[in-house]
């Protein structure tokens, strides 16, 4: 289900510009958004699943224009959301809670819900606490529940906002994915600032910068961006002046520095292969 997103602008009341003019087109399949703190992609998230409205410009998602009764509705019905700060209500089980939600978005079918939410708690791994309640879940549990919650209407298209913050490894890792898997036949949405998690999951991306597209297309491409402009240093003494340390590791007597630079930062560089990391830290210094 693609995504086409025409000259948005969104305006806070207080005067915060936080979508400036931005369009994108969204493919089907696993795509990520990535940006800094304060960029704007909750903003951008909470438009497309049509919980804010744009100051202007347009969102046409499946064909339906979302500036419409209709396109909003026919939407909703094909969307599943999983916003950054899901609520959950830590005295139901998993299974009870996943019940509520389902009512409230409409699956009155008693056998229905029961069967869906047993493939859901199934699909993601916590049928064997289904019927704990969720004050005892850790943090990953809790966005896998957030998960399952999204999918009970078996939506075409899924957005997670920032859905890994604050996991241990291994969750992160569970749970990434998990988001791949859910990507096959539909469009997944991930908004992030961890960029691995993009790197690990996602071949096509944006990145949003000041509520602006700083760049949109292939992960390869954004690793272009940084080619030649990587290198190690091995020194005794100060971190090189020039240039954006990326990683600093203590080796023999000294550090080995990762610097992303546009030439050598000492006549003892040597150049190294880039990241998707080393890519966006570039782009955000110099722009695309
Ligand atoms: N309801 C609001 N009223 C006023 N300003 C807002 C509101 N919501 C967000 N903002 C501001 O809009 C800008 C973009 O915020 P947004 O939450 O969309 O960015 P983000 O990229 O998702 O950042 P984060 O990762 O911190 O959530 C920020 O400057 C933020 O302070």
């Amino acid at each position: 289900m693609r995504i086409d997103v025409s000259r948005l602008t969104k305006t806070y009341k207080d005067g915060t510009r936080a979508l400036d003019d931005l369009s994108l087109v969204v493919p089907a399949g696993m795509y990520g958004l990535l940006g800094a703190n304060g960029a704007g992609k909750t903003t951008l998230m909470r438009i497309l699943a049509g919980l804010v409205t744009p100051t202007s410009g347009r969102v046409v998602i499946g064909g339906h224009d979302l500036a419409t009764a209709e396109g909003r509705l026919a939407v909703q019905r094909t969307l599943g959301y999983l916003p950054q700060d899901l609520g959950v209500y830590p005295d139901l089980s998993a299974r009870r809670f996943l019940d509520y939600i389902a009512l409230l978005k409409g699956l009155h079918s008693r056998s229905r819900r029961r069967r869906r939410i047993t493939e859901l708690l199934e699909l993601v791994a916590l049928s064997d606490v289904a019927d704990r309640r969720l004050k005892g879940f850790s943090g990953g549990m809790l966005r896998r529940v957030g998960i399952a919650q999204a999918l009970l209407a078996d939506p075409r298209l899924l957005i997670v906002d920032e859905p890994t913050t604050g996991l241990d490894p291994e969750e992160r890792i569970r749970f990434r994915t998990l988001m791949s898997q859910l990507a096959g036949d539909r469009t997944v949405l991930l908004s992030t600032h961890i960029v691995d998690d993009v790197a690990q999951t996602c071949r096509s991306l944006a990145v949003l910068a000041k509520g602006r597209l700083a760049f949109q297309g292939s992960v390869r491409e954004l690793v272009a961006h940084a080619h030649q402009r990587v290198w190690t240093v091995t020194t005794p003494g100060p971190a090189p002046a020039v240039g954006r340390v990326v990683a600093a590791l203590p080796e023999g007597a000294g550090m080995r520095y990762r610097v992303v630079a546009p030439g050598p930062p000492d006549p003892l560089a040597r150049p190294a292969e880039p990241t998707l990391e080393d890519g966006y830290l570039d782009l955000m210094d110099t722009g695309p």
